[in-house]
């Protein structure tokens, strides 16, 4: 048999099938195992994506090496959606085909270089061992090293390295039958109490075992020493067993899910539409359009559930920020110990875990974030997307996919029904259900038959702020201290999007910016440095302006720690929870802190995006946003629609319970129709409105559109580039095709690199995916000389 194999170099010459025999003593090899095959001088890894009898090629083939996994760890849907998705997004196979894994599969490589002889073995560059070649910093020993492969003294070669560990525990076994265990008992020493305690604890669970050391040590409160001791003795039998971390040990299971959920009438229209797809295999795809707080969640769970009746599996995608416990412990409490939870969140060695759960086939329900939607689940009779507007379903790096993109392929390979949801629906899927393309379904009421909260503008022009500061309006501050005083909770909001924190010189003007991005940089107060939170740069916060050496400097914008200060000084004992990228880094953090919301430790949960979305706290009765305008003006064409699709999302966390919730919105804007519209949390009249809008700006979804960016050291390598790609590619395209730019990026240089752009704006080119394959297969020629080409289909973000 001979193997067809993707190896493991990310680059145009490697992007096709390599042919490998296989051995007989490998036995059977399957499609999308991992393996080991010989490359030139090197050992590489590759992917099984097919077999075949024969070969085409003339020559006699190189052996597979080795198979690295009992089981294949991809199936064989993953390997053909690799390579339809390559094609899609403009990336090798080999990347996609990685992507797909969890992140500890995926192989490392360490160059050696090994002694040829037993000469060179004893020089004392080797010291007797092969040398690691990453350690290898001095010119000498550079220059020996040379020598020494110039005289075939020593040759390099690639050791993979598998990172991908099985966490094992003991296992004890009984050795005797219950009467000797009785006998032995009885023999022991009065005084050996430990031992007797031991034996006394075995047979009173003699039908028990085989038992893992924790659950022995803690029922029968013995150490490890009287195992070890009884192992020696030959009491017992010690082998270690395989385990699986689980992420979810600690979100304990909540009690109100219990009493099961009685759906309404508009649930239960809905329901009643996405079960038959189900039941008979459609792959349909349906948009839930409901209003936040309107029970999209039970529509699910319940879909879910039939899913499982029906013998067949389900996944269920979350965008990473909602993926709050809340949500995990849901689903969880609904179907138990068959789901898996898929999120950056998880240790590298539970998300490996979980995955193998789901490769085994014991997992039957997939909850996760974007990577989830490449989830090794079988049998897939239902896939939801939950808030399938959020912008966080496109990979913005290489491979650049929409996981909805993804999830469509797959709803199509397994003939089952898609289903989206959302209280604002992104304009494309909203548009694609206007024409039948998606079925469309609504809930336009909140579940807990209360209207939706109240919104009220502020218009920050006019306003009157408290205290010295121009962050926080009077009635805001009024509104917080009303809700405090009831004993009920406050959420509040700062957009973050835009410039937070920034140093301007009043004298010269100068803004502090970082040296190798063009963005300013942010002031952190707790570590007294200006950051750039985009390369990670820092420098002292200055007290002079470092261009004109005036002290009249200020610090502008606002931040979430500026904010938290300036209320403590405003309401006095208020109990503040802050949220941003700051306070959840460490793991567990974001768990902790919602927790402490919902247990009532805090007055206001005061965060950024992050808490805008998918949050039911009960009690929360206010939402306050400090600052709507930040993404309102950036240079992209659905700033609008993040606009109001952020307001209409965090407003809806006020009121979901019995108590009437409120909405504050402070804005430089009010009469911009985002921000309007978001006063009526009128997803409809948006879509109405955003629609005449996109159409006169020829933009999505009336166009497609693809981003072609270059980016290069020198500013002017990449422009030239730019011009030359568009040079080539316009004349290609038909008539009605709109090449826009180049244009320097709207953050024109970052991490030291010059970024230029094309966006192409189509309704029809039956040419360009193939125009655009031969413009990433000629980056390649021109990545020497320091120019990268990226290709974004269908880009989220045009900037
Ligand atoms: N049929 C029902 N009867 C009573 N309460 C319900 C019903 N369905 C859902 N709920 C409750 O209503 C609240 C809101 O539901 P859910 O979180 O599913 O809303 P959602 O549509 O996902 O909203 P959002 O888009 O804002 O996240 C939850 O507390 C849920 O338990
Ligand atoms: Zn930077
Ligand atoms: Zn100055």
């Amino acid at each position: 048999m001979i193997a067809q194999v993707i190896v493991d170099v990310a680059a145009k010459q490697t992007d096709r099938i390599f042919e490998y025999h296989i051995p007989d003593e490998l036995g059977e090899v399957e499609i999308g195992s991992r393996v080991f095959v010989p490359f030139g001088p090197r050992k590489l890894q590759g992917f099984v994506v097919g077999l075949s009898n024969k070969s085409q090629y003339q020559g006699k083939l190189k052996d597979l090496l080795l198979v690295v996994d009992e089981m294949p760890p991809l199936t064989s849907e993953l390997i053909k959606l690799s390579k339809d998705l390559a094609d899609h997004v403009y990336s090798y196979r080999i990347t996609i085909l990685k992507t797909m894994l969890p992140r500890v599969m995926r192989a490392n490589y360490r160059k050696i270089l090994v002694p040829e002889s037993s000469k060179a073995k004893k020089m004392t560059i080797f010291q007797g061992k092969p040398l690691d070649l990453n350690t290898i910093n001095d010119n000498k020993q550079i220059a020996e090293i040379r020598k020494l492969l110039r005289t075939n003294m020593a040759k390099i070669e690639y050791v993979v390295e598998n990172r991908a560990r099985v966490k094992t525990e003991n296992e004890y076994s009984l050795t005797n039958n219950k009467k000797e265990y009785i006998n032995i008992y009885e023999s022991l020493r009065k005084n050996a109490v430990k031992q007797k305690q031991l034996i006394m604890y075995i047979i009173e669970n003699y039908d028990k075992f085989p038992k893992m050391q924790k659950e022995i040590e803690n029922n029968a409160n013995l150490s490890t020493v009287s195992l070890t001791n009884a192992v020696k003795r030959g009491w017992l039998r010690k082998k270690p067993a395989e385990i699986y971390r689980d992420p979810l040990t600690n979100y304990e299971q909540e009690e109100k899910s219990d009493k099961k959920i009685k759906l309404n009438t508009e649930q239960k229209n809905a329901l009643a539409k996405i079960e038959p797809a189900i039941i008979e295999k459609k792959a349909r795809t349906f948009l839930l359009e409901g209003v936040t707080g309107s029970g999209k969640t039970e529509v699910y769970l319940n879909a879910i559930s039939t899913t499982l009746k029906a013998g067949k599996n389900a996944l269920m995608m979350v965008p990473e920020i909602s993926l709050t416990p809340q949500m995990v412990s849901q689903v969880k409490n609904r179907f138990g110990q068959q789901v898996a939870v898929l999120h950056s969140g998880l240790s590298e060695g539970e998300l490996y875990d979980e995955w193998r759960r789901i490769r085994r086939g014991e997992a039957r329900v997939v909850v996760g974030a974007r990577s989830a939607v490449f989830a090794p689940l079988k049998n897939i009779g239902l896939i939801v997307i939950d808030e399938e507007h959020e912008s966080s379903y496109k990979q913005e790096d290489n491979p650049r996919y929409h996981a909805r993109d993804v999830a469509v392929w797959r709803s199509n390979y397994n003939s089952c029904p898609l289903l989206l949801g959302s209280a604002t629906p992104s304009l494309g899927s909203r548009a694609r259900a206007q024409k039948d393309v998606y079925q469309l379904l609504r809930l336009p009421h909140r579940a807990n038959q209360q209207s939706l909260p109240e919104v009220k503008l502020i218009d920050l022009k006019k306003a009157h702020f408290n205290g010295g500061q121009f962050d926080l309006s009077i009635q805001l501050v009024e509104a917080i201290k009303k809700r405090i005083a009831k004993k009920e909770q406050v959420i509040l909001m700062l957009n973050r999007r835009g410039f937070a924190n920034f140093m301007l010189c009043r004298e010269c003007g100068y803004v502090m910016k970082c040296p190798n991005c063009d963005l300013s940089l942010t002031m952190h107060k707790d570590t007294n440095k200006m950051q750039c939170h985009y390369c990670g740069f820092s420098t002292a916060i200055p007290e002079k302006c470092p261009n004109c050496q005036s002290t009249k400097i200020r610090f502008l914008g606002t931040g979430t720690q500026k904010i938290m200060t300036e209320l403590e000084k405003i309401i006095p004992g208020c109990r503040i929870l802050r949220m941003d990228v700051d306070t959840t880094r460490r793991k567990g953090s974001f768990k902790r802190i919602l927790d402490a919301f919902g247990n009532r430790e805090a007055d206001i949960l005061l965060g950024t995006q992050m808490i805008a979305k998918g949050l039911d706290f009960p009690n929360v009765t206010l939402v306050g946003v400090v600052n709507a305008d930040t993404g309102l003006w950036l240079p992209d064409y659905n700033a609008s629609e993040r606009t109001f699709e952020l307001l209409t999302q965090v407003a809806g966390r006020a009121g979901r319970a019995q108590k009437k919730g409120e909405v504050i919105i402070q804005t430089f804007n009010p009469d911009h129709y985002a921000i309007k519209l978001a006063e009526t949390q009128d997803y409809e009249q948006f879509y109405q409105y955003e629609m005449r809008v996109r159409h006169a700006g020829n933009y999505p979804p009336y166009f497609y559109t693809v981003l072609v960016s270059v980016a290069a050291k020198n500013e002017q390598n990449a422009a030239r580039e730019a011009f030359r790609i568009k040079k080539w590619l316009q004349p290609k395209l038909h008539q009605s095709t709109i090449v826009l730019g180049p244009t320097p990026s709207a953050i024109s240089r970052l991490k030291n690199q010059y970024y230029y752009q094309i966006l192409v704006k189509y309704k029809k080119e039956d040419n360009l995916n193939k125009l655009l394959h031969q413009i990433q297969d000629s980056a390649q020629k021109v990545k020497k000389y320091g120019l990268s080409v990226y290709i974004d289909n269908e880009p989220e973000r045009i900037m």
